[in-house]
């Protein structure tokens, strides 16, 4: 799914411990001039994208990274070719940025990139770093005073701020009834909810957007159409091989679910992925990718490490009762 001969980029996202971001302004004369950047450049032959990143950031701002981690990879067809950009965030560096090659340098808050003019292939950095390293997935429990009990239990810990709301066995109105409950109480807690059901029932709930099951994705892949959600809202895929993957990059998701990658208790029966086909999945999504199945807070280093955005879980993210089998 990735481009064979894509030009690889190494990218710095530079934050201050504000969350604010360094961003610098692309000479008129280059491709993509006038809009705005994160810093870095091509990665020479031979070199690895986090060596690239380091020698970039000393070209173009003086300073060395000290801190880097991998944030995202995303591979992105533009009429002159096509480019990989390995983009990492930057949390200390040694000496103080200036443009080197005379761009100007702005320090823009994290919320406020979205209103840059940016590349197009930096969507899906932008919305990496507007999502947390962790996605609550509700368990399916007949109660919903237990769901609501358990989910208010779990946004009170305050280390989840992304929620998806499931409950497969249930009816439309049932559904819909318990995400008006839902999405209030995520709301005062901080934290984004996306539906698992269609975009009517989402919308209804003035849930924040809509979640993909496979079935789902299939049929909006038919359709060739990405479902209609309101400005900012987000589109999420449940996806389990490269299949699903191409559908869910077809409708312009904005973050995915790949699962199972380790054995769960949830999907007994269902053939685990692994952590390295994770990575393949992960490369080729052109998004932020969550892993699934069975995994817990322990593992987002691992994810992250494997170009996730971190990890989605039912029991290892859940406070409360009802996770059930
Ligand atoms: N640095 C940077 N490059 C980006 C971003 N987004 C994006 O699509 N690119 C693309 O990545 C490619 C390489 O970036 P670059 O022009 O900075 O390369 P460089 O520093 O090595 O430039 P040079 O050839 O002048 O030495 C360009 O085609 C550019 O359009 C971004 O946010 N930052
Ligand atoms: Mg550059």
């Amino acid at each position: 799914m990735t481009a064979p001969r894509c030009l690889d980029v190494a990218i710095g996202v530079i934050l201050d411990p504000s969350g604010a971001c360094l961003v610098a302004r692309r000479p008129r004369d280059l491709p993509q001039g006038g809009r705005w950047e994160f810093p870095g450049g091509k990665v020479a032959p031979g070199e690895s994208p986090a060596r690239a990143l380091a020698r970039e950031l000393d070209e173009e701002l003086g300073i060395l990274p000290r801190r880097a981690a991998p944030l995202i990879t995303v591979a992105h067809d533009y009429p002159e070719g096509c480019v990989r950009l390995h983009v990492f965030t930057v949390h200390g560096y040694a000496g103080s940025p200036r443009g080197r090659e005379g761009q100007p340098l702005r320090w823009v808050p994290v919320q406020d990139l979205p209103g840059l003019e940016f590349p197009a292939a930096n969507r899906p950095i932008l919305r990496a770093l507007s999502l947390p390293d962790r996605y609550l997935i509700t368990p399916d429990h007949p109660d919903p005073e237990a769901v609501l009990r358990g989910l208010a239990r779990t946004l009170e810990k305050g280390t989840v701020r992304l929620v998806q709301l499931r409950a497969p066995a249930w009816t439309q109105a049932e559904v819909l009834a318990l995400a008006r409950e839902a999405v209030p109480l995520c709301h005062r807690h901080g934290a984004r909810i996306l539906v698992n059901a269609d975009p009517q029932t989402a919308a209804a709930a003035g849930a924040d957007g809509v979640h993909l099951n496979g079935v789902r994705l299939a049929q909006w892949a038919a359709k060739g159409a990405r479902p209609q959600v309101g400005d900012g809202q987000l589109v999420a895929a449940s996806v389990h091989d490269a299949d699903s993957l191409g559908q869910a990059r077809g409708l312009g998701c904005d973050f995915v679910v790949i699962s199972p990658v380790a054995p769960t208790a949830t999907h007994p029966g269902a053939r685990p992925l692994g952590w390295n086909r994770f990575a393949e999945l992960a490369r080729a999504a052109g998004c932020p990718v969550y892993a699934l199945g069975g995994m817990t807070p322990a593992h987002i280093p691992r994810a992250r490490a494997r170009g996730g955005q971190g990890v989605a879980g039912i029991r290892g993210l859940w406070q409360g009762e009802g996770v059930g089998g």
